[in-house]
């Protein structure tokens, strides 16, 4: 059994780590020559993991061909809007049937699309197995020194769920299986945004009763998107809905969170939007799914659309504030 790996950021090694110690055969590609010569000659990612060594069987190249020869399976731990240039070159090289398994949680670059979408619109029923989606609340920080995460194998196909299942799960990783695709997907990609709102709050100097309202609420606009793009309710409640939300909403290790927090404190997104270098993938999103709503109308999303207008308008976070909380009053309906 091999996997190819792509990308070497923090997540892949994450994961490479997972694989590595259920025994399973696996090759890390990267573009980033620093990162793959941390692999494979000093044994560690010191970009993203600063005093964590790693296996010395972990290796990584810049070769997409060698890395994908014989591979029965190829993981993508790569942000989102590379993702579809790399399937494409992958489908020119492509020798064999593999599974993709994707581990990110975002929107195609080009189509706006779930990732899932993008693989099987990349690749033929020939080439490709059913897409299986790995995800839910599990930050890279603590699952590459092994600290206990569950996370959901999200398929069409319950035998390939099944099969990723088994290939990932250990004693300090527990996987689900699943079977709402949309539901887990959307989740996975919305609580993002939620977690940026959270870390504005923090900024803010707001505290816990705030963001305990803004998951119970943001959860409520998750739910309520997902339903009108067929998702299933109770998807939302689970690991790759819920669990994502509390754990990206109110970790430290968040990109999204640490983002939100840099936005609120400097009451005001332009900064970050220029100077930002890391993977925040819930800034993207904030547009992918503000534009899709404009497409229902009637329907709300007012912390999407708040975070919206200070990403993307340039409005400050504490009047956004202001104006959520001088909305009229309303009973609390959920969906
Ligand atoms: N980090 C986490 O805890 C988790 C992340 N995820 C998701 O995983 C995905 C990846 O995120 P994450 O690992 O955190 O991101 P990182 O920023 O940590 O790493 C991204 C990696 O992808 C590399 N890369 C960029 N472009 C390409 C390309 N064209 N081909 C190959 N590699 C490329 C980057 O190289 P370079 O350094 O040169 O830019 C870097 O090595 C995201 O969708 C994220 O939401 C999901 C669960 C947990
Ligand atoms: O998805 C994640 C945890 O489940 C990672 O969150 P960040 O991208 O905000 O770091």
């Amino acid at each position: 059994m091999k996997v190819a790996i792509l990308g070497t950021g923090s997540w892949a090694t994450g994961l490479a780590r997972v694989l590595n110690d259920n025994g399973v055969d696996l090759l890390m590609y990267g573009v980033d020559d620093r990162e793959i010569e941390d692999i494979n000659v000093r044994h560690c990612n010191y970009k993203y993991f600063k005093n964590i060594k790693i296996e010395e069987n972990i290796r990584a190249t810049k070769d997409l061909a060698e890395a994908i020869d014989g591979a029965d399976f190829i993981l993508v731990t790569i942000p989102s809007q590379f993702i579809r240039t790399v399937l494409e070159d992958i489908k020119k090289i492509l020798k064999k049937k593999v599974t993709i398994i994707n581990a990110a949680k975002g929107f195609d670059m080009n189509t706006n699309s779930r990732i899932s979408d993008t693989i099987r619109s990349v690749f033929t029923e020939d080439e490709i197995n059913p897409v299986v989606s790995l995800i839910g609340p599990s930050h890279a920080e603590e699952v590459v020194v092994r600290m206990l995460t569950s996370v959901c194998a999200v398929s069409q196909d319950q035998k390939t769920a099944e099969s990723v299942q088994s290939l990932f799960s250990n004693e300090y990783l527990r996987v689900y299986t699943g079977n709402d695709e949309v539901g887990a997907e959307l989740g996975a990609a919305y609580k993002n945004v939620i977690a940026v709102a959270s870390g504005v709050l923090k900024g803010l100097g707001y505290g816990d009763n705030a963001r305990a309202a803004l998951i119970t609420r943001g959860l409520k606009e998750m739910v309520s998107y997902g339903l009108l793009k067929g998702a299933k309710e109770e998807t939302f409640f689970g690991l790759t809905g819920l669990g994502d939300l509390i754990v990206t909403c109110s970790s430290v290790h968040s990109r999204n969170f640490q983002a939100g927090k840099e936005i609120g404190e400097a009451d005001g997104a332009s900064d970050f939007m220029v100077g930002n270098t890391k993977t925040v993938e819930g800034v993207r999103t904030c547009k992918v799914i503000h534009d899709d709503i404009a497409n229902y109308p009637g329907f709300e999303a007012p912390i999407t659309q708040a975070i919206y207008e200070v990403l993307y308008c340039g409005d400050k976070p504490s009047e956004k504030i202001k104006e959520l909380m001088n909305r009229e009053l309303k009973p609390e309906r959920l969906y």
